[in-house]
Protein backbone atom coordinates (compact mmCIF):
# COMPACT_ATOMS: atom_id res chain seq x y z
CA UNK A 1 0.00 0.00 0.00
CA UNK A 2 1.53 3.21 -1.38
CA UNK A 3 -0.88 5.68 -1.50
CA UNK A 4 -4.36 5.37 0.01
CA UNK A 5 -6.61 2.16 -0.01
CA UNK A 6 -9.79 1.56 0.78
CA UNK A 7 -11.84 -1.63 2.40
CA UNK A 8 -15.67 -0.94 1.81
CA UNK A 9 -17.78 -2.87 3.58
CA UNK A 10 -15.73 -3.75 6.63
CA UNK A 11 -18.31 -3.61 9.37
CA UNK A 12 -21.74 -5.04 8.48
CA UNK A 13 -24.90 -3.01 9.00
CA UNK A 14 -25.48 -4.28 12.21
CA UNK A 15 -22.30 -3.63 13.92
CA UNK A 16 -21.83 -0.45 12.88
CA UNK A 17 -25.58 0.15 14.15
CA UNK A 18 -24.76 -1.83 17.21
CA UNK A 19 -21.96 0.43 17.90
CA UNK A 20 -23.96 3.46 17.35
CA UNK A 21 -26.56 2.05 19.59
CA UNK A 22 -24.13 2.47 22.28
CA UNK A 23 -23.00 5.75 21.96
CA UNK A 24 -25.23 7.44 24.24
CA UNK A 25 -24.21 5.87 26.57
CA UNK A 26 -20.53 7.65 26.16
CA UNK A 27 -19.04 10.89 26.85
CA UNK A 28 -16.94 12.44 24.37
CA UNK A 29 -14.25 14.47 25.48
CA UNK A 30 -12.59 17.69 23.70
CA UNK A 31 -10.74 16.70 20.46
CA UNK A 32 -7.92 18.91 22.01
CA UNK A 33 -6.64 16.49 24.77
CA UNK A 34 -4.71 14.01 22.24
CA UNK A 35 -3.53 16.62 19.57
CA UNK A 36 -0.10 17.17 19.88
CA UNK A 37 1.76 20.48 19.16
CA UNK A 38 0.50 22.22 15.98
CA UNK A 39 -2.48 20.35 15.65
CA UNK A 40 -4.13 21.64 18.69
CA UNK A 41 -4.73 25.02 17.26
CA UNK A 42 -6.58 23.48 14.70
CA UNK A 43 -8.49 20.67 15.63
CA UNK A 44 -12.63 21.30 16.33
CA UNK A 45 -13.93 17.87 17.52
CA UNK A 46 -15.06 15.38 19.90
CA UNK A 47 -13.51 11.88 20.85
CA UNK A 48 -13.56 9.01 23.12
CA UNK A 49 -10.98 6.24 22.89
CA UNK A 50 -12.28 2.88 22.08
CA UNK A 51 -11.58 1.14 25.58
CA UNK A 52 -13.90 3.51 27.06
CA UNK A 53 -17.01 2.38 24.78
CA UNK A 54 -19.04 -0.97 26.10
CA UNK A 55 -18.18 -3.74 23.66
CA UNK A 56 -16.10 -1.43 21.30
CA UNK A 57 -13.07 -3.41 21.70
CA UNK A 58 -13.77 -7.10 21.15
CA UNK A 59 -16.38 -6.04 17.83
CA UNK A 60 -13.12 -4.15 16.63
CA UNK A 61 -10.53 -7.12 17.11
CA UNK A 62 -13.03 -9.57 15.35
CA UNK A 63 -14.00 -7.38 12.38
CA UNK A 64 -10.89 -5.06 11.46
CA UNK A 65 -7.93 -6.79 12.94
CA UNK A 66 -9.03 -10.09 12.06
CA UNK A 67 -9.75 -8.61 8.29
CA UNK A 68 -7.36 -10.51 5.85
CA UNK A 69 -7.24 -7.58 3.46
CA UNK A 70 -6.54 -5.24 6.17
CA UNK A 71 -3.52 -7.42 7.65
CA UNK A 72 -2.03 -8.69 3.97
CA UNK A 73 -2.07 -4.27 3.55
CA UNK A 74 -0.88 -3.09 6.81
CA UNK A 75 1.19 -5.76 7.89
CA UNK A 76 0.45 -4.55 11.15
CA UNK A 77 2.82 -4.86 14.39
CA UNK A 78 0.29 -2.47 16.64
CA UNK A 79 -2.71 -0.57 15.83
CA UNK A 80 -2.62 2.42 18.49
CA UNK A 81 -4.66 5.32 19.96
CA UNK A 82 -7.98 3.71 18.31
CA UNK A 83 -10.50 6.12 18.86
CA UNK A 84 -14.03 7.54 18.06
CA UNK A 85 -14.29 10.99 16.56
CA UNK A 86 -17.86 13.10 16.44
CA UNK A 87 -18.18 15.96 14.42
CA UNK A 88 -20.95 18.41 14.77
CA UNK A 89 -21.79 21.44 12.93
CA UNK A 90 -19.76 23.73 12.65
CA UNK A 91 -16.86 21.03 13.64
CA UNK A 92 -13.50 20.61 11.74
CA UNK A 93 -10.18 19.15 11.34
CA UNK A 94 -7.61 21.70 9.86
CA UNK A 95 -5.06 21.08 7.71
CA UNK A 96 -2.43 18.68 9.83
CA UNK A 97 -0.04 16.03 10.18
CA UNK A 98 0.02 13.50 12.68
CA UNK A 99 2.49 12.69 15.11
CA UNK A 100 5.36 10.23 14.16
CA UNK A 101 5.17 8.55 17.45
CA UNK A 102 2.24 8.22 18.83
CA UNK A 103 1.38 7.81 22.89
CA UNK A 104 2.97 5.05 24.38
CA UNK A 105 6.03 4.88 21.69
CA UNK A 106 4.68 3.22 18.50
CA UNK A 107 5.66 4.78 15.38
CA UNK A 108 2.68 5.74 13.09
CA UNK A 109 3.17 4.49 9.57
CA UNK A 110 -0.53 4.31 8.54
CA UNK A 111 -3.64 6.16 9.67
CA UNK A 112 -7.34 4.87 9.09
CA UNK A 113 -10.62 5.83 9.22
CA UNK A 114 -13.79 4.04 9.51
CA UNK A 115 -17.11 5.55 8.41
CA UNK A 116 -19.82 5.02 11.12
CA UNK A 117 -21.99 7.75 10.08
CA UNK A 118 -23.65 7.16 6.05
CA UNK A 119 -22.71 10.23 3.85
CA UNK A 120 -26.36 11.61 3.60
CA UNK A 121 -26.42 11.94 7.13
CA UNK A 122 -23.75 14.85 7.29
CA UNK A 123 -22.91 17.30 5.08
CA UNK A 124 -19.40 18.76 4.63
CA UNK A 125 -16.76 16.53 6.36
CA UNK A 126 -14.79 15.41 3.88
CA UNK A 127 -11.22 13.94 4.84
CA UNK A 128 -9.45 15.58 2.65
CA UNK A 129 -5.70 14.27 1.68
CA UNK A 130 -3.22 16.29 -0.32
CA UNK A 131 -1.50 13.84 -2.43
CA UNK A 132 0.90 13.90 -4.99
CA UNK A 133 -1.77 13.88 -7.37
CA UNK A 134 -4.06 16.69 -5.63
CA UNK A 135 -6.31 16.52 -3.05
CA UNK A 136 -8.79 13.90 -2.54
CA UNK A 137 -11.94 13.67 -0.73
CA UNK A 138 -13.19 11.06 0.71
CA UNK A 139 -16.68 10.52 2.20
CA UNK A 140 -17.11 6.89 2.52
CA UNK A 141 -20.16 4.51 3.00
CA UNK A 142 -21.03 3.99 6.98
CA UNK A 143 -18.87 0.69 7.82
CA UNK A 144 -16.08 0.88 5.08
CA UNK A 145 -12.34 2.18 5.95
CA UNK A 146 -9.80 4.20 4.33
CA UNK A 147 -5.85 3.69 5.18
CA UNK A 148 -3.80 6.67 3.94
CA UNK A 149 -0.05 7.11 4.69
CA UNK A 150 0.30 8.99 7.84
CA UNK A 151 2.85 11.52 6.22
CA UNK A 152 0.39 12.94 4.46
CA UNK A 153 -0.88 16.63 4.98
CA UNK A 154 -4.88 16.16 5.84
CA UNK A 155 -8.06 18.02 6.91
CA UNK A 156 -11.33 17.32 7.90
CA UNK A 157 -13.76 19.90 6.03
CA UNK A 158 -16.21 22.09 8.35
CA UNK A 159 -19.49 20.41 8.53
CA UNK A 160 -22.35 22.11 8.03
CA UNK A 161 -25.14 19.72 8.81
CA UNK A 162 -25.74 16.60 10.73
CA UNK A 163 -23.08 14.40 12.81
CA UNK A 164 -20.08 12.93 11.03
CA UNK A 165 -19.27 9.70 13.68
CA UNK A 166 -16.31 8.29 12.57
CA UNK A 167 -13.44 5.50 14.23
CA UNK A 168 -9.84 6.49 13.20
CA UNK A 169 -6.63 4.88 14.31
CA UNK A 170 -2.89 4.41 13.99
CA UNK A 171 -0.55 1.78 12.86
CA UNK A 172 2.75 0.20 12.71
CA UNK A 173 3.32 -1.85 9.76
CA UNK A 174 6.51 -4.15 10.56
CA UNK A 175 7.77 -3.11 7.26
CA UNK A 176 8.66 0.69 7.50
CA UNK A 177 9.06 1.43 3.45
CA UNK A 178 5.87 1.76 2.01
CA UNK A 179 7.77 0.74 -1.26
CA UNK A 180 8.83 -2.29 0.36
CA UNK A 181 5.41 -3.44 1.63
CA UNK A 182 3.90 -2.91 -2.10
CA UNK A 183 6.91 -5.12 -3.14
CA UNK A 184 5.75 -7.65 -0.38
CA UNK A 185 2.08 -6.98 -1.89
CA UNK A 186 3.27 -7.56 -5.63
CA UNK A 187 4.92 -10.92 -5.10
CA UNK A 188 2.22 -12.48 -3.47
CA UNK A 189 -0.39 -11.47 -5.57
CA UNK A 190 2.12 -12.66 -8.54
CA UNK A 191 2.39 -16.18 -6.64
CA UNK A 192 -1.55 -16.34 -6.48
CA UNK A 193 -1.76 -15.58 -9.44
CA UNK A 194 0.49 -17.94 -11.19
CA UNK A 195 -0.99 -21.09 -8.68
CA UNK A 196 -4.32 -20.20 -9.76
CA UNK A 197 -2.78 -19.79 -13.88
CA UNK A 198 -0.72 -22.69 -13.72
CA UNK A 199 -0.83 -25.04 -10.42
CA UNK A 200 1.75 -25.82 -7.79
CA UNK A 201 5.20 -26.30 -8.97
CA UNK A 202 8.92 -25.36 -8.21
CA UNK A 203 7.72 -21.50 -9.41
CA UNK A 204 5.78 -21.40 -6.88
CA UNK A 205 7.96 -22.65 -4.11
CA UNK A 206 11.29 -20.13 -5.46
CA UNK A 207 8.18 -16.89 -4.81
CA UNK A 208 7.40 -17.93 -1.53
CA UNK A 209 10.68 -18.34 -0.40
CA UNK A 210 11.94 -15.23 -2.23
CA UNK A 211 9.08 -13.50 0.03
CA UNK A 212 9.81 -14.57 3.08
CA UNK A 213 13.67 -14.21 2.81
CA UNK A 214 12.23 -10.57 2.16
CA UNK A 215 10.74 -10.76 5.53
CA UNK A 216 13.16 -11.65 7.66
CA UNK A 217 14.92 -9.20 6.26
CA UNK A 218 12.68 -6.09 6.34
CA UNK A 219 10.49 -7.08 9.63
CA UNK A 220 10.95 -4.88 12.69
O1 LIG B 1 -11.70 12.03 10.93
C1 LIG B 1 -10.91 11.71 10.06
O2 LIG B 1 -11.26 11.17 9.00
C2 LIG B 1 -9.43 11.98 10.26
C3 LIG B 1 -9.17 12.74 11.49
C4 LIG B 1 -7.73 13.07 11.69
O3 LIG B 1 -7.08 13.56 10.81
C5 LIG B 1 -7.10 12.77 12.98
O4 LIG B 1 -7.80 12.38 13.92
O5 LIG B 1 -5.86 12.94 13.07
FE1 LIG C 1 -4.99 13.43 11.32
Amino acid sequence: MDSVFVIKDILTTEQVASICNNLNQVEFDDGKVTAAGMAKAVKNNQQVMVDKVPDLMPLLSKAIMANPLFNAVTMPRAIVNVMLSRYQPGMEYGTHTDSAIMPGGNRADISFTLFLSSPDAYEGGDLVLETALGEQRIRLNAGSLILYPTGELHRVSPVTRGERIVIVGWIQSRIRDSRKRQILLDLDSARKHYLEKVGHDRTVDIMLKTSMNLRRMWDE
